[in-house]
């Protein structure tokens, strides 16, 4: 695996005296899709800020293929897509004549045809000599796309690119984005829709606070959505578990009233059958049960509620 991006040691505090990031270290491989998931404030936007140039790091160094960002910073951002939060380009110009300067800001000479497919894959040909402000709000988050990729980066940052867009736009970016990584091209995105940081990444970082709380491959965190909790609603209340119950990993629930049991529902063994053979056995009776998945959502929030009361408690 190649690192394409290499953060280390990242922080900062703006003028405010606010501290938005600290300490943050990643490395992204190329090619890789990466989600970065927190709450409102937690810093993903100063962090692609940083290194999209925007904002200025405090401290700690990004490192763009090689190229430090401080010495080499014009031959870094070259190789740096954006596609911000908020929809700001000229008002005026044409949809063709946006897409196309934005590439000659980069220094790349004009390449018509590569423009023509861009505008074409981004359902956005049609509209080329429209003025922006002409268009539909999702037709300028298009242009806000195609001016990110004009001058072909490496690497594409994606600032909450769904919030707000319709069924159809959603679909066809990330039908774009599946198309990019194809090419190779590594994709950073910022997401509050966590159902699509778990279809789309490659891996998934937490941040919160301005920390990075955690970083995993998304297969590792669909092993933890494994888990599944079977309560049973007992006919009679216990007071503490049977011994016979033993090898199941169970906690009594509802004043004794539930019997809660936590499994891997991957696994080849659940063993709810012979859990329930078992209470059978030993006349341990049951009205009603129902099951319930873990989702990323339950992970995500359980994280950065454990790493707010950690700081709570440091406080
Ligand atoms: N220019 C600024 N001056 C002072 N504080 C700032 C500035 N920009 C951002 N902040 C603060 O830094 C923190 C992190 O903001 P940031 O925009 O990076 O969060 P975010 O994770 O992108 O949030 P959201 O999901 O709401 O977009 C917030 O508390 C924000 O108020």
């Amino acid at each position: 695996m190649t690192a394409v991006l290499e953060i280390s040691g990242l922080g900062k505090t703006y003028k405010s005296g606010h501290t938005a990031l600290s300490d943050v270290d990643l490395t992204i491989n190329k090619g890789e899709i990466f989600a970065l998931l927190g709450p409102n404030g937690a810093g993903k936007t100063t962090l692609i800020s940083i290194v999209c140039g925007i904002v200025t790091a405090s401290a700690g160094t990004v490192t763009v293929a090689g190229h430090d960002h401080a010495q080499g910073y014009r031959a870094a951002r070259t190789m740096i897509g954006l596609v911000p939060q908020e929809l700001h380009t000229d008002a005026f110009e044409t949809v063709m004549a946006t897409v196309s300067f934005s590439r000659g800001l980069f220094g790349k000479p004009r390449d018509p045809a590569f423009i023509e497919q861009l505008l074409r894959d981004l359902s956005l040909w049609d509209k080329r000599t429209s003025k922006i402000m002409e268009l539909s709000g999702g037709m300028k988050r298009r242009v806000m796309i195609a001016k990110a990729l004009s001058h072909e980066p490496e690497i594409l940052f994606l600032d909450e690119p769904t919030a707000g867009v319709d069924v159809e736009l959603r679909r066809d970016m990330w039908n774009m984005v599946r198309g990019l990584r194809e090419r190779g091209v590594t994709i950073i995105l910022t997401t509050h829709y966590i159902e699509e940081a778990e279809e789309m990444a490659d891996r998934v970082g937490v941040i919160t606070g301005g920390r990075l709380i955690l970083v995993e491959q998304k297969d590792e965190l669909i092993k933890k959505l494994g888990r599944k909790t079977l309560t049973l609603n007992l006919a009679e209340p216990l007071t503490a578990i049977p011994d016979e119950l033993g090898q199941w990993k169970l906690a009594l629930a509802g004043e004794g009233n539930e019997l809660v049991y936590e499994f891997d529902s991957r696994a080849e063994a659940t063993g709810v059958p012979s859990l329930l053979r078992r209470m059978t056995d030993i006349g341990v009776q049951f009205k009603d049960l129902h099951t319930r998945q873990s989702s990323l959502e339950d992970i995500f929030v359980g994280l950065v509620h454990e790493s707010n009361g950690a700081k709570g408690e440091a406080a």
